[in-house]
């Protein structure tokens, strides 16, 4: 940006050429300018904290930047509209993907202010090349820096590279000695992360979330994949599993819910606990569609003071017998489970038309019995007397004295001897046991 600013390259150029060139040179300066960060990721944040140092008021435009994050570097997050056509300094820092292609085209051009300068080190294919030639040729854009094209290296004729008001590098972003060896650093951390099983947001052959929507995620993910497990282990048999409902509820609209993620965990917690296969984001989908298993998907929008991605998620598993009646809402055998985070923990808010509330962490024992006195305690003597630790305990009941549900938290698997006790108690209909 300042060596475009005050036209270094050429002006080294011209007294290499043996010429003293001082007038035609005279530069622009950077401070006081606007310089719109559009991108405000690794890359444009500190781009926006160095800018703001040179002493230029720093706007930005980010579709998935936290407003905090600016607020801290004291940058205003405008929409790309506002952005583009109040700066005087663009820069790009936004990945190249399906919207951002040719972000900036003949029309967005004609939104900025005549003589903006552009200086892009993202991607090539973010800016159509022959519409900022044009843009370039009737002065709406007055200087270009591309470190970045769409094709690399560049025709030797690229008309973009020959312009006189153009200052091109040939991908020279990341390339110092300490960059080199940070970008090692870096990709040899996810290559252990991904060992170890923790969700990646750099892994180029799965669908691409970015690290701030994972991160918003993360508990979800969690809920998403012990529901599926919870889910499978209510079918008698464990198998025979062809279509999976999982209905999301948010106050976000449908369209801004990007559930592949959660998608690929329910699919993990319904295949794992019944196959050897590994599944993962990279494989979820495939590896559903090989078994037979079809997902459905619904996005419920609903009213939500809360600014939460998801409110509830839902996983019905259609056409199978279950181990636990309890858990069916419909004739055709139709299992119901669905679950919420709560303080970033995830929670069992259902399960068939019984309303309970457990955290889903260790084992759960769910009992369906009849509502009536002393049933915590001789389900909670039973476990003591074999040392088995509970939790946690949650009864549901569909109205006083009547049907109820039993929601155990164990830490440890009570043995064989111990189930068949709870069996035993003679109000207790039914129970599972299952390990999450
Ligand atoms: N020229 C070079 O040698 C280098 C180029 N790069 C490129 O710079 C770009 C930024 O890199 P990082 O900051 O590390 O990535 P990053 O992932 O940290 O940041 C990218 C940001 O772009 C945002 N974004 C996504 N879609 C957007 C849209 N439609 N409009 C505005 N913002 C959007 C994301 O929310 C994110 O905050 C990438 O394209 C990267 O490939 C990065 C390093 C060196
Ligand atoms: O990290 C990036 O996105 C880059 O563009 C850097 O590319 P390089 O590693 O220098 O080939």
């Amino acid at each position: 940006m300042s060596s475009m600013a005050r036209n270094v390259a050429q002006a080294d150029a011209s007294m290499k050429a043996g010429k003293w060139e001082r007038t035609k040179y005279v530069g622009v300066s950077l401070v006081g300018k606007t310089l719109a960060v559009m991108g405000f990721g690794k890359v444009g944040s500190e781009v926006a904290r160095r800018a703001k140092g040179l002493g230029m008021h720093v706007i930005a435009h980010d579709p998935y930047a936290p407003a905090d994050r600016a607020r801290a570097i004291g940058v205003d997050l405008l929409s790309f509209d506002e952005a583009i056509s109040t700066a005087d300094f663009i820069s790009l820092h936004m990945p190249l993907t399906p919207t951002t292609s040719k972000i900036l085209n003949d029309e967005n051009f004609a939104k900025m202010k005549k003589g903006v300068r552009i200086i892009n080190v993202a991607r090539g294919g973010v800016i159509d090349e022959e519409a900022l030639v044009r843009a370039l040729d009737n002065g709406t854009v007055a200087q270009a820096a591309l470190d970045v094209f769409t094709v690399e290296p560049p025709p030797k004729d690229s008309k973009l590279v020959q312009h006189e008001n153009v200052t091109v590098t040939p991908h020279l972003g990341a390339s110092t000695k300490e960059a080199q060896e940070g970008v090692a650093i870096e990709i040899a951390e996810a290559v252990v992360g991904a060992l170890n099983g923790e969700l990646s947001a750099t892994a180029v052959n799965a669908p691409m979330v970015p690290a701030e929507v994972l991160s918003e995620l993360a508990p979800y993910v969690v809920l998403a994949e012990k529901l599926g497990r919870l889910a499978v282990q209510l079918v008698a048999g464990g198998s025979g599993i062809k279509s999976v409902k999982v209905v999301y509820t948010s106050s976000r609209d449908p369209s801004d819910l990007d559930t592949r993620l959660l998608r690929a965990m329910i699919t993990k917690g319904i295949i794992e606990p019944i196959s050897d296969t590994v599944v993962n984001l990279v494989n979820a989908d495939f590896t559903a569609k090989q078994k037979g298993l079809r997902i459905i998907e619904e996005r419920v929008m609903i009213d939500s003071s809360t600014d939460c991605p998801i409110d509830s998620i839902q996983v019905q598993i259609a056409n199978v017998e279950s181990k636990f009646a309890s858990a069916t809402t419909s004739d055709n055998g139709q299992i119901n489970v669905a679950g919420k985070v709560k303080y970033g923990v995830p929670h069992l808010t259902c399960v068939g038309s019984f309303s309970v509330d457990v955290s889903l962490e260790g084992s759960i024992i769910l009992c369906r019995q009849v509502d009536q006195p002393g049933m915590i305690g001789s389900v909670g003597s039973i476990l003591g007397e074999t040392n088995v630790n509970v939790n946690f305990m949650s009864v549901g009941r569909i109205g006083l004295r009547k049907k109820a549900i039993m929601a155990i938290g164990v830490d440890e698997e009570p043995d064989k001897e111990t189930l068949k006790k709870i069996g035993d108690v003679p109000a207790v209909e039914e129970f599972v046991f299952l390990d999450l």
